[in-house]
């Protein structure tokens, strides 16, 4: 197995010494336009598997040539956003370096799976499958996950239980118009309005909502990167262990929730083909109400890329 990040920034070198931690490829690339950073960190990483006790060949490069065959390519490459800013703000900019991305990619690799982090995510992620001419279960963006952990976290932290016993489904695009499904969010399999006030879930939800944005005011000067790391991560693993996990990515549709050809997180399984099964759950009329209307924004934006995607 031999796994490429794109992208040596926070996400992306957080994204690789977690992949070389867990071992889960013989041979990991991090590759950056900027020379000398992704050398150094690999370097670095690579340097720590002696007391990390892992054997992952860690190399850094801005040379695509040492991607080649690469079976799984993760998509870190772009800017982050600024306090004040929408992640639909970096649109312009981050498409034509996805897109760039993307096409030095799938020049050395010739059937890889694609996972996109890059934002705006799910707007990314099409960019990349334009890109790269790869069927749709092969490109996959990363946003669910991380929502729903931090939908997680909140409840865990609302009612001092373990985040282990507490399932989340957040759905639909990765922006303020996502939509955390409240009637699918258990507590070791009570749903939580069974344990915490309307109004209380309510204020979560939007914290929910907002996270992204929570951690951008904190920071100042980009964005989150250890839980989108750990969500890659997850995704990744289910990938190459073949796991089957079901977890909310954002893949393209084909009709289901009403939505057709947009790239939306729902729940997907997971394994070594990629999106092996897009799950269409049943939600109240209110939840798809709001699924449809976050893919339609997501759709707004695409139509504002131009193509051609050669
Ligand atoms: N999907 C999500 O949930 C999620 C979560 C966190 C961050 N993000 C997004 O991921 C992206 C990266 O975030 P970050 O915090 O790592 O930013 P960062 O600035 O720390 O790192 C970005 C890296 O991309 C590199 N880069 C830029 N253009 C490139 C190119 N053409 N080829 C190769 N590398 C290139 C930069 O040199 C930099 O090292 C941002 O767009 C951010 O918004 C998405
Ligand atoms: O909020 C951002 O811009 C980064 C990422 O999408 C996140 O949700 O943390």
């Amino acid at each position: 197995m031999k796994i490429t990040v794109i992208g040596a920034g926070n996400v992306g070198a957080t994204t690789a010494f977690r992949l070389a931690e867990k071992q889960l490829a013989r041979e990991l690339v991090l590759l950056d336009v900027v020379e000398g950073i992704p050398q150094g960190k690999a370097l670095d990483m690579y340097e720590s598997g002696p007391v990390g006790l892992f054997d992952t060949k860690v190399t850094g490069s801005n040379d695509y040539a040492d991607t080649a065959n690469s079976d799984i390519v993760v998509i870190t490459a772009g800017l982050p956003r600024k306090p004040g800013m929408s992640r639909e703000d970096l649109l312009m900019m981050n498409a034509g370096i996805v897109r760039e991305v993307t096409r030095r990619i799938m020049e050395h690799s010739k059937n890889p799976i694609i996972v996109v982090v890059s934002n705006p995510l799910d707007i990314m992620t099409f960019v990349a499958w334009k890109q790269s001419g790869l069927p749709k279960e092969r490109v996959i963006g990363m946003a669910g996950v991380l929502d729903s952990a931090r939908f997680r976290s909140f409840i865990a932290m609302e009612l001092g239980v373990s985040m282990q016993d507490v399932t989340a489904c957040v759905l639909g695009g990765h922006g303020d118009a996502m939509v955390p499904v409240v009637k699918y969010t258990t507590v070791a399999g009570i749903p939580i309005a069974d344990l915490i006030p309307a109004d209380r879930i309510a204020e979560l939800v939007e914290r929910t909502r907002t996270g992204g944005a929570e951690i951008v005011n904190y920071l100042k000067q980009g964005s989150a990167f250890y839980a989108p790391a750990a969500s890659v991560v997850e995704m990744v693993e289910s990938i190459v262990l073949d796991r089957k996990r079901v977890l909310t990515c954002a893949v393209s549709l084909d009709g289901e929730y009403g939505i057709d050809g947009t790239f939306v997180g729902v729940p997907v399984k997971l394994g070594k083909n990629g999106v092996e099964q897009v799950y269409e759950i049943k939600l109240d009329q209110s939840d798809l109400d709001l699924l449809q209307k976050s893919a339609v924004i997501v759709d707004d934006n695409c139509k504002m890329l131009e193509a051609p995607f050669t």
